[in-house]
């Protein structure tokens, strides 16, 4: 498996316990800004673009979840992170899920937003469509239906700025990238594995996501060996934006930080 060179940031304590933050589709290293204060004072923290997202390089579709758990591994390996504890949005959850399978001896713990496991026909549908869109325009034309999911009304109404960073940050992705994701999406089949997972992981689900809506997400825990379900009121998928206290609230005891 050929490795790439990731656009990848590195905040908080050097010499800290390591926390990977894993992006969703179409956005950047940015959508953790809000959350970064409360994550800086107790963990060395590595956030990447995901390959085809912001800064990083797009290879050709299409991309598999194995792909994107060797990137994920090399960004750890780059930072001389051994062990590290994952957090990830959607697409970044479902690579942490693979990463705690694959080599559970270097995870920590996993924070899963927004997650599924598998791939359900409308679901693989979805993607179809998506994909029949981007073959006749151009990344932008995604745009407002991923908005409509990712944020609620009131949030996008109160924080039009935070709107505008998403929105630029959705623009960079490569369409290529977009292509290659949405293969290994469509892929997604983590559900028959959690049962074997060896690694704690915490669900955490926006009340109002359709995507990764909260009963899915619940399930998933149960069907987890040390799976935990907690969920954020009054927020869409990207809920490090969309709610930022609530899932601080969500994670504080399961990643120590009180
Ligand atoms: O972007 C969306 O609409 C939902 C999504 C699926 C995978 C992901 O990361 O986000």
């Amino acid at each position: 498996m050929t490795t790439i060179n990731l656009h990848s940031q590195v905040s908080g304590l050097s010499d800290g316990p390591g926390l990977l933050l894993s992006n969703s589709l179409s956005t950047t290293v940015n959508m953790w800004n809000p959350l970064l204060p409360a994550l800086e004072k107790h963990f060395k923290v590595v956030r990447y673009d995901t390959r085809g997202h912001g800064k990083s390089p797009a290879p050709a579709a299409p991309y598999s979840f194995d792909d994107l758990v060797n990137d994920a591994f090399a960004v750890m390996d780059q930072h001389g992170l051994e062990t590290a504890s994952i957090m990830g949005c959607s697409l970044g959850s479902m690579t942490a899920l693979g990463m705690g399978l694959s080599r559970p001896e270097r995870i920590e713990r996993i924070v899963c937003t927004a997650a599924r496991a598998d791939s359900p026909a409308p679901f693989k549908q979805s993607w179809d469509d998506r994909i029949a869109v981007l073959d006749k325009n151009d990344i932008s034309a995604l745009w407002e239906g991923s908005l409509a999911n990712w944020l609620t009304p009131a949030f996008r109404e109160a924080q039009p700025d935070s709107v505008e960073q998403l929105r630029n940050d959705f623009l960079l992705t490569n369409p290529e990238g977009f292509r290659g994701c949405a293969a290994a999406l469509k892929g997604l089949d983590y559900l028959k594995d959690l049962g074997t997972m060896k690694v704690p992981v915490l669900f955490v689900a926006g009340s109002e996501d359709k995507g990764a809506a909260p009963q899915t997400m619940q399930e998933m825990a149960d069907a987890t060996l040390d799976g935990k379900f907690a969920l954020v009121p009054e927020c869409g998928h990207i809920v490090a934006v969309n709610n930022t206290s609530g899932l601080e609230s969500a994670i504080s005891d399961f990643l120590g930080l009180s």
